[in-house]
């Protein structure tokens, strides 16, 4: 590969992390706004936001997910704990407004 070829590839390469740093963001802010009806859910059953019982199931499967896939296992939980904090975030976001309402 010579200097010009390389170059392209660097910048069709980036192109296409920037097209899916996109979708990744649109996925994130989709599991994100779910926020609202488990909220909705757990208010009418009485459940905790944080559930630790959930998220260990979805640091196990995780961890599966990321041997077969030959991702990193820490990297990947990471995000997984970045996500579930999104949501928990969003979910007490939610229910401070609702708290608020009724004053
Ligand atoms: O499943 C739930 O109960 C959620 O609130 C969603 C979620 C998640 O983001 O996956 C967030 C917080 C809980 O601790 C567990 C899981």
């Amino acid at each position: 590969m010579d200097r010009a070829e390389a170059l392209q590839l660097l910048e069709e390469s980036r192109k296409k992390i920037d097209i899916l740093d996109e979708d990744i963001i649109k996925i994130i802010k989709e599991r994100t706004s779910l926020a609202t009806d488990i909220l909705k859910a757990k208010l009418v059953l009485g459940m905790e936001i944080h559930d630790p019982e959930r998220e260990e199931f979805i640091h196990h499967k995780i961890r599966e997910i990321a041997v077969e896939q030959g991702i990193d296992e820490d990297s990947l939980t990471q995000i997984i704990m970045i996500l579930t904090d999104l949501s928990k975030k969003e979910q007490q976001k939610i229910q401070g407004g609702k708290a608020h309402g009724k004053h």
